[in-house]
């Protein structure tokens, strides 16, 4: 049993990459569509690229629908993708089941978001850690091996003293206790990456706060990479160092999590914010005139056939003509390094040539358009960010 407090890697060393990752799911054929060439499919995620870094917490932030989920069953290999490539220290790798799984599994594992369908009901702690030990091989030489790992396992997770959770049946501990076995199984792969989907999201909010920090302590103690995904931006502030909003399948914000959360760029990140709110937040429109109706309404567009352009314009407050043909780039902002937005705005000739909400479902010239980025630095000038 390893479970070691690593030393000797540097910290911030990429483990995975997704390198535009993609995913379309396809669509059961209606009697109309059978004569179509084209056939429909889902587009989940489109061109999704990231890198989780050892030691660091990646949130992937959106609403129900936008991708995220998939993006992680991507990452764990559980779908096979359409296209793009997942880089594990560099190598791409593509498994489908046999040792060659099994050895990308010991390497990195998913957490789910419920932890009571994911233990089986019928057995106790102490079958699924010993099972997790024995399928990864750290389950050591002999029975006392085994007992010290067990032991290791629950108390990394906290659950102490062991000897009263191994015996316990999953119905007998409570939600947090029974996601800290799910994460303690996780751990006995020894794992370098945990894809944590909602890991909190089904626990009373009074008990969420100490799983996240178990999962920031995994991270610091034994430089883990963990991508958290999550509905609740609010937390990722909290949490992860970095932060990447994804909307429709698509990303549309990213950078460090106190910038993204707190001097949203995005209209759509905007939106998000709007809907939890952070008494902290510096809006970065001077007064936050007309918060709310300058977010945008409305509701995600069918990932069918997605609008074309930007996919967040039909809801923009802001979009101008180009947003509804080409897709936006990511463009540096310039506020903070790193934190980027695929979004006109902030390009500043596409702004030159066409007013800000010219092209907005309800357009309403009393709406303030958001203020460029470039205004809180008047030295950063936008750029494509890739
Ligand atoms: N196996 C599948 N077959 C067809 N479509 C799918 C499949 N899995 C997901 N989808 C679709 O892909 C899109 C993205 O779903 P996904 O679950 O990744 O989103 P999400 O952001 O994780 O949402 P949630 O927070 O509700 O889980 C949705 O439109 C969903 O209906």
């Amino acid at each position: 049993m390893t479970l070691s407090e690593s030393a000797a890697a540097p910290v911030d060393e990429v483990v995975l990459e997704a390198v535009g990752l993609t995913k379309h799911f396809p669509v059961r054929r209606r009697l109309r569509d059978l004569f179509s060439r084209t056939p429909a499919v889902v587009h989940a995620v489109d061109d999704v690229s990231f890198a989780l870094r050892r030691g660091r917490v990646t949130a992937l932030v959106g609403e129900s629908g936008s991708g995220k989920s998939t993006v992680a069953r991507l990452l764990a290999q559980i779908h096979p993708r359409t296209a793009g490539d997942i880089r594990l220290h560099g190598t791409s790798t593509r498994v489908r089941g046999g040792r060659r799984f099994r050895s990308y599994v010991r390497r990195v594992q998913l957490i789910l978001q419920d932890p009571f369908a994911s233990l089986n009901p019928v057995h106790t702690v102490r079958y699924h850690l010993t099972r997790s030990l024995r399928i990864h091989g750290n389950a050591g030489r002999g029975a006392e091996d085994l007992e010290a790992a067990l032991g290791k396992l629950l108390t990394r997770v906290s659950l102490t003293p062991p000897e009263r959770y191994l015996d316990a049946f999953p119905h007998e501990l409570s939600g947090g206790q029974r996601q800290r076995v799910a994460i303690a199984r996780a751990l006995g792969a020894d794992p370098e990456v945990l894809l944590a989907d909602e890991p909190v999201s089904m626990l009373d909010v009074s008990i969420r706060l100490g799983v996240l920090n178990l999962l920031q302590d995994l991270t610091q103690r034994l430089d883990i990479a963990i991508l958290y995904i999550t509905h609740d931006i609010a937390s990722a502030r909290y949490f992860a160092d970095e932060t990447i909003v994804m909307y429709a399948g698509r990303m549309v914000e990213g950078g460090d999590s106190e910038t993204v959360t707190q001097r949203p760029a995005h209209p759509y990140t905007r939106l998000l914010t709007d809907s939890a709110p952070d008494p902290e937040r510096i809006t970065g429109d001077g007064a936050g005139a007309a918060a709310g109706a300058d977010r945008g309404q409305g509701e995600p567009p069918s990932l069918i056939a997605p609008p074309s352009g930007c996919r967040f314009h039909p809801r923009c407050p802001h979009a101008m003509r180009r947003c509804t043909t080409d897709l936006p780039p990511r463009l540096d902002i310039g506020d903070r390094p790193g934190h980027w937005a695929a979004c006109w705005l902030y390009d500043p000739d596409t702004v030159a040539a066409d007013a800000p909400g010219s092209a907005a479902p309800d357009a309403d010239p009393t709406v303030p358009p958001p203020a460029p980025a470039v205004a809180r630095d008047d030295t950063a000038t936008p750029r494509e960010a890739r």
